[in-house]
């Protein structure tokens, strides 16, 4: 729903290919639903083929509700002869179009930049938003953390929203004067069309890696939704893609949009080498200057190569990009490195709450590690999830850690002993004796801490940026980050 003028409905259908228009034609419009039981007089209801039902089903439903307009892919048997009916090939396409003409077409006005891919999305489009305020911009930011019009929070719900909301967002964005907007397109976003009728100024491609495939199907189809974000780019635009990744040359194949790339391997528009990747940070070449950052990592070299790109493309100068990143932080909760100053321990808080994402994170702690660096993980596995990861998880934290405390993430409404009893059924026996199971995720943390020696890291993994841990239906206060901060105060580390 909106505050945007009233519109009248003929002047939202450039672009849509109606099939057939039934009812009164001189409608004003006042509002855009997807939701049967958000319609009201005056809205326009989008009936959507969804994943669990269809939307064709709420017709009778929203017009009840007084719903003005129905844009439907099929008529129904019975009309309403007070309503407005537009039959289109794909309700959804016709809402991206309609939804970006009634909100004025914010992308118009923005320097709208895109970022799809496996891993970090967040990491890249939160960066570019933090350097672009640093650079004295006002900007915008969706992601799956939080969506932001310079520092003014508003809670996101998906990582790339729905089209009216998307919209809606943009518009927000372009009265409060943002001249950037930087966003992560999900798969699902470019196959649902959320982010059709959008005018990008870029793409960034980050990588692609076996993920969503209950959605997709196969991984054709996953790296085909990748694709299609670049396929619509226009010529005016920029498409900037990780050349060391396999899939990176495929995403520009066939875009409208200038071809630029980046690489730490080979030849590309934006270079980095790598000089060092300690637990302080990244210690870089790029394009032949001597960087320092704060982000730590190897995957984090190319985010910051991706994001200095992106910047550069959009007009920046890049020594002053350069000396800005440096000083940058990561995404909240992403590899978020806690630090005891005392007795150099290294907490670091990840979101990692997949069996790959820990993977990745604890082969990370190993590249930057020294010999003498012993790795402590708190780990959990969330409850009325994938019930087949925990055990895996379990294992994985075994073998990448010196020790383990397997403890609660969000339990939701199961018994927390009940999740980890199968998080334990992971432990190979030889390890049995680096594990300790202790259901209370603020005592995990403590004792973690405890054990941790002088110049050892404590790798708290799972809850990232999550602010809360939910039991039974009530989302408790909880902060991996605080609480680490916490035990180290308190156990005077
Ligand atoms: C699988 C998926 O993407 N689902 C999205 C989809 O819902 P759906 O297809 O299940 O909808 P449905 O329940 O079948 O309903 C069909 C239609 O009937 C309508 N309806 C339904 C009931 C009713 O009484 N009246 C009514 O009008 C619904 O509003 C909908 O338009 O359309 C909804 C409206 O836009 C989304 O909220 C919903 O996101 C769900 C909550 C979700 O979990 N999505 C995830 C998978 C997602 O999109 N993730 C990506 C990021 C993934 C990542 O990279 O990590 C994201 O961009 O967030
Ligand atoms: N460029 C990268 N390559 C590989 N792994 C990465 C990369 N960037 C981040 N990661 C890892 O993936 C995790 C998620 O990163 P991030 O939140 O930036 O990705 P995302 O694409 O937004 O993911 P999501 O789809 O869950 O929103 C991080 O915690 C980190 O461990
Ligand atoms: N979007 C994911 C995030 C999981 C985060 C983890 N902390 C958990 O609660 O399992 C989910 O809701 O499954
Ligand atoms: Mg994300």
């Amino acid at each position: 729903m909106t505050n945007a003028d009233n519109h009248l409905l003929s002047s939202l259908l450039s672009g849509v290919a109606v099939r057939a228009q039934a009812g009164p034609a001189d409608v004003t419009v006042a509002g855009l639903t997807l939701d049967s039981r958000q319609a009201r007089p005056g809205t326009i209801f989008f009936a959507l083929r969804g994943a669990q039902t269809d939307g064709h089903q709420f017709i009778p439903k929203a017009v009840e509700q007084g719903a003005s307009v129905i844009v439907c892919e099929e008529l129904p048997a019975e009309t309403a002869a007070d309503t407005t009916y537009i039959q289109v090939a794909d309700s959804a396409e016709a809402m991206a179009y309609m939804a970006a003409a009634f909100y004025g077409h914010p992308s118009r006005q923005l320097k709208l930049v895109g970022i799809t891919g496996t891993n970090g999305k967040t990491t890249c489009a939160t960066v570019l938003h933090k350097l672009f305020r640093e650079l004295g911009y006002h900007v915008g930011l969706l992601s799956t953390v939080q969506n932001q019009i310079d520092e003014q929070v508003i809670p996101a719900t998906h990582t790339t929203p729905d089209a009216i909301r998307l919209n809606e967002l943009l518009a927000q964005m372009v009265a409060a004067g943002c001249t950037h907007t930087f966003m992560e397109v999900s798969s699902h976003a470019v196959v649902q069309h959320r982010i059709t009728g959008l005018q990008f100024a870029g793409g960034v491609f980050t990588n692609l890696t076996h993920d969503h495939l209950d959605y997709h199907g196969t991984f054709d189809n996953y790296l085909k939704a990748k694709k299609g974000f670049f396929d619509g780019l226009g010529k005016q635009a920029f498409a900037l893609t990780n050349a060391d990744d396999k899939r990176g040359p495929v995403m520009l194949q066939n875009t409208a949009a200038r071809r630029e790339t980046y690489s730490l391997r080979g030849p590309a528009t934006y270079r980095a080498r790598l000089i060092e990747n300690a637990v302080h940070g990244l210690h870089l070449d790029v394009d032949g200057r001597d960087v320092q950052f704060r982000l730590i990592g190897v995957f984090n070299a190319y985010n910051l190569l991706a994001v200095y790109g992106a910047a550069v493309l959009l007009g920046e100068e890049p020594m002053e990009v350069l000396t800005t990143l440096s000083g940058l932080t990561s995404a909240p909760g992403r590899f978020e490195p806690i630090l005891a100053e005392k007795t150099r321990i290294t907490g670091i808080v990840d979101y990692a709450h997949t069996p790959d994402a820990l993977e990745n994170v604890l082969d990370t702690i190993a590249d930057i590690r020294q010999p003498s660096q012993q790795v402590i993980t708190v780990v959990g596995c969330g409850g009325n999830r994938d019930a087949a990861k925990r055990p895996i998880m379990a294992n994985l934290a075994c073998k990448g850690s010196s020790r383990v405390v397997l403890t609660s993430d969000n339990p939701r409404f199961e018994d927390p002993n009940d999740i980890l009893q199968q998080m334990q059924a992971g432990v190979q026996p030889a390890d049995l004796g680096k594990v300790l199971t202790i259901a209370d995720r603020r005592e995990a943390i403590k004792t973690a801490v405890a054990l941790a020696q002088p110049g050892d890291i404590v790798l708290v993994a799972g809850k990232g940026h999550e602010n809360y841990q939910e039991i039974k239906g009530v989302k408790n206060d909880f902060d991996d980050k605080q609480v680490l901060q916490e035990m180290f105060d308190l156990l005077g580390k």
